[in-house]
């Protein structure tokens, strides 16, 4: 397993006028191995640019960003991405979404009926393996896009609003899902989110991110209270009720409505 670790980063674009913008500033963040972080921010803040330098999809204009020790300058196996837009091959069916990954890298057919089966068992979706993405819903074809990531093991999960495209009902379901495989095969993840409840209810650490430029705004830590008080043990509907849960998420939800301005 590996830790991902911002250092000092920076982001300019070239504007049109032939200026910059400055994108990201100075951040520097570590997300420690295993432990989930989510990112929230003001729009524009810089949370997929962020995300996508981890990937290797981009680059920092100043500083690094490493995934275990290592300088990213290219997409590689070790970290699986899942994008807002669920990114399954149509022509293929669940067993073989799920498969693709670990076919790949050559695991011979019974570890791939193996891993295949547990991420069926794990993400509630048994029954479902000859079905194709057409016809499956929007929260089973992105809970399919979640076990391909898991099922290659890669050392780091870099999600960007996964649950952006579902309806409220199918995201909390889908919240709820993470959380269990997410404590069961903790991965080094780090979740890009405009969701504050989803942020804090999910992670360990919630970053949260200023604009103009982007910049560090706080981090706030939320893995003490949760394992305190149990969240992992109880429903989500009853963790939100819980005066601790309030609390955390009108902090964050505060840090963010200061920044947020009127044509957001
Ligand atoms: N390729 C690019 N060229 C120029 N500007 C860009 C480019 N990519 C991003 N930006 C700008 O950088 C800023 C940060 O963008 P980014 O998409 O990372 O923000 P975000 O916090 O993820 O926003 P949102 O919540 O709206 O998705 C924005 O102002 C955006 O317009």
């Amino acid at each position: 397993m590996k830790d991902i670790r911002f250092e000092g980063i920076g982001k300019a674009f070239p504007t049109r006028g032939g200026g910059q913008f400055v994108a990201l500033d100075d951040v520097t963040l570590t997300v420690a191995e295993r432990e989930f972080v989510a990112v929230v921010g003001p729009s524009g803040s810089g949370k997929t640019t962020l995300m996508r330098m981890a990937a290797g999809l981009d680059h920092p204009t100043s500083g690094q960003v490493a995934v275990g020790g290592k300088r990213v300058t290219a997409p590689g196996p070790d970290r699986a991405v899942v994008f807002q837009q669920f990114a399954l091959f149509p022509w293929k069916t669940v067993r073989e979404n799920i498969a693709f990954g670990l076919r790949c890298q050559g695991a011979p057919r019974a570890k791939q009926d193996e891993v295949v089966a547990r991420y069926l068992r794990l993400m509630n979706m048994e029954g479902t393996e000859d079905r194709y993405p057409h016809q499956l819903s929007g929260g089973m074809q992105q809970r399919v896009a979640i076990a391909r990531s898991y099922a290659i093991e890669p050392d780091v999960l870099l999600m960007d609003e996964p649950f952006g495209a579902l309806d409220a009902q199918t995201r909390t379901v889908m919240q709820e899902e993470l959380v269990r495989l997410t404590r069961r095969e903790p991965r080094t993840t780090l979740f890009i989110t405009h969701a504050v409840e989803e942020a804090v209810y999910l992670s360990d650490r919630v970053v949260v991110l200023a604009r103009d430029p982007g910049r560090l705004r706080e981090i706030v830590d939320i893995r003490p209270t949760r394992i305190a008080e149990g969240w992992d043990e109880m429903a989500i509907d009853a963790v939100m009720d819980l005066p601790s849960f309030t609390h955390l998420r009108t902090h964050v939800w505060r840090l963010l409505r200061d920044q947020i301005r009127p044509d957001d």
